[in-house]
């Protein structure tokens, strides 16, 4: 049987690995126990055996396959692929060239490649549609699976640029799978944010290897990732998410409900941040009505999650050692308990660039919170002009809001933006993700954004940590509310309130110190005053 090739299923790639496999276990029951719980597509991969070995295996898996109309693809070796005339190969990049693998197997079958950087999406562009039917893109988190891997893995944003360079090569028959550590902790994930920024392409499918493969039950491994994959919906933190386009923001009802949350469930705020922030932010959790506790210890952070209403700030203006910090996020995210990350100094130095981009990639973030650099940059605008018609106030305020939005688009978060105007928009679409087809119906002009303006308040740009302690306050509406209330609706709120009381403070102050001490008075007070005198002006874009 010949599988026409628009009609292969990539949405559950099993890779095998004969080197893993569990006591009692065969390469046979493996892909047997897969393939009956769903998997849709096997390569069979075997680096060190016989040729004559390997061809016995691969008659054997294609029998199996067979059985269930699942197309058998082999690795590397085109040899074997034609003496069984199997559905198609796969190679890499060291591997033989793809336009003589074309050349030996011939138009109907199915050629896969291992994709790591876009400049080889140019190469397969140029080749055009004969050649590549689908592109392994990888590695998406560490592996131990691929020895001698030469690449570093590139996280769900990685993933999502190989996307965009397919769409801006128009490289529209070329169907994609990620692979490389990819579990049932982190497939939520990668299938939520992997998508192209336009919206048209999302990943045909996840490829695994050892969490099948080395699995004691292989069948139960499959079925829990094909229920993930089946899904649609990731929910990554206990709050209403929505895919509403248009929120009706009325800031002093719901602040006034927000900080009634706050002092009814009084959230815990566990705090990694960096030395200067953590008193001051301590501070103004506790003006707010929380429980601030600024830990490092890695062993800790478990039962914090665990804790009611807790939230987690990462402020990676800290120095916390990088396991402590990915600790922190794996466990909030276990438990769907909120967490902020700032991304602080995100372009300054290559350092914090790739801090920042393992730690983005580590986890699911309700909120992303960044000063103009740090957003611009995250949305890799950082340098590039946008053309010079608009002057300066909108040329910034239409740059801004679209960073903002791409970032949330493509962290699938609520980012923020501050600088004289705020900026925050929701990118969660609501929790949903579908293969194939990008998220159609939703583009990043669609999504929710709005700009908080309070007119300037110079002080704010005087104290320590006024940036960063926004994020307690974040974090904090965030911990306190209700599962029921809407992360962009709290962060909305969370930015009026902090902007509200530093005007207020610039009033009532004379220089940044009476500024600082002002700043956390109004916070505290905002509980007792009555939120309807306050009116920043809050514009949807
Ligand atoms: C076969 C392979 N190729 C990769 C790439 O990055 O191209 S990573 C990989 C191994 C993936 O194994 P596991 O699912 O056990 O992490
Ligand atoms: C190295 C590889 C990378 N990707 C893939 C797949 F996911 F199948 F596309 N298979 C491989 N053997
Ligand atoms: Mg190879």
């Amino acid at each position: 049987m010949v599988f026409a090739k628009d009609e292969v299923d990539y949405s559950l790639y099993l890779v095998t690995d004969s080197t893993m496999l569990p006591e009692g276990t065969t390469l046979y029951s493996q892909v047997e126990n897969a393939l009956e719980n769903g998997v849709s597509l096997v390569q069979l991969r075997e680096k060190n055996v016989d040729t004559k070995k390997f061809i016995e295996e691969a008659i054997e898996i294609q029998k199996l396959c067979k059985k269930f109309e699942v197309p058998l693809i082999i690795n590397d070796r085109i040899d074997v692929a034609l003496a069984i005339d199997a559905d198609g190969v796969h190679v890499g990049q060291d591997d033989m060239p793809i336009p003589m693998v074309r050349k030996l197997v011939g138009p109907d079958k199915i050629i896969g490649w291992s994709v790591g950087y876009t400049h080889e999406v140019e190469q397969l562009a140029q080749w055009g549609p004969d050649y590549v039917d689908y592109i392994g893109i990888g590695m998406v988190f560490p592996t131990n699976t691929k020895k001698n891997a030469k690449k570093s893995p590139m996280g769900p944003r990685g993933v999502a640029r190989i996307l965009d360079a397919l769409e801006n090569n128009n490289v529209d028959w070329c169907r994609t799978v990620a692979i490389g550590g990819l579990h049932p902790d982190n497939i939520s994930r990668v299938l939520y944010q992997c998508n192209s920024l336009s919206g048209q392409r999302s990943i045909d499918g996840i490829s695994v290897v050892s969490d099948i493969m080395a699995a004691k039950d292989a069948g139960a491994a499959t079925k829990n990732l094909r229920d993930i994959l089946d899904k649609g919906y990731y929910s990554f933190v206990n709050l209403q998410l929505s895919i509403k386009t248009i929120y009706d923001l009325d800031f002093s009802s719901h602040t006034k409900r927000f900080l009634e949350q706050v002092a009814k469930n009084r959230p815990l705020v566990q705090h990694i941040t960096n030395k200067v922030h953590q008193n001051f932010g301590a501070n103004v959790t506790l003006a707010i009505g929380s429980s601030p506790i600024m830990s490092e210890i890695k062993e800790e952070a478990n039962d914090l999650a665990h804790i009611p209403h807790a939230a987690l700030l990462v402020n990676t203006g800290s120095v916390a050692p990088l396991e402590v910090v990915k600790t922190a996020i794996q466990a909030y995210n276990d438990v769907k308990r909120p967490i902020v990350f700032d991304p602080v100094g995100y372009s300054a130095t290559t350092t914090r660039i790739v801090l920042n981009d393992t730690l983005l990639a580590s986890g699911q973030f309700t909120c992303i919170k960044g000063n103009t650099g740090e957003i611009l940059s995250l949305a890799g605008f950082s340098g590039k002009m946008r053309g010079v018609d608009a002057h300066e106030g909108d040329f910034d305020k239409n740059l801004l809001a679209q960073a903002t939005r791409e970032v949330a688009f493509r962290f699938r978060t609520i980012a923020v933006c501050t600088g004289e105007l705020d900026f925050i928009a929701d990118g969660t679409l609501g929790g949903t993700y579908s293969l194939s087809d990008g998220t159609k119906d939703r583009v990043l002009k669609d999504l929710p954004c709005v700009v908080v303006s309070n007119g300037p308040i110079p002080l704010m740009g005087d104290i320590t940590a006024s940036g960063c302690s926004l994020g307690s306050t974040i974090a904090s509406l965030l911990g306190g509310a209700n599962s029921d209330e809407n992360p962009f609706e709290l962060v909305v709120a969370a930015v009026e309130l902090y902007k509200e009381a530093g005007r207020l403070a610039s009033l009532s102050s004379e220089g940044s110190g009476s500024f600082h001490v002002q700043l956390i008075d109004k916070l505290y007070n905002c509980f007792r005053s009555n939120p309807r005198t306050w009116a920043p002006k809050v514009e949807t874009l």
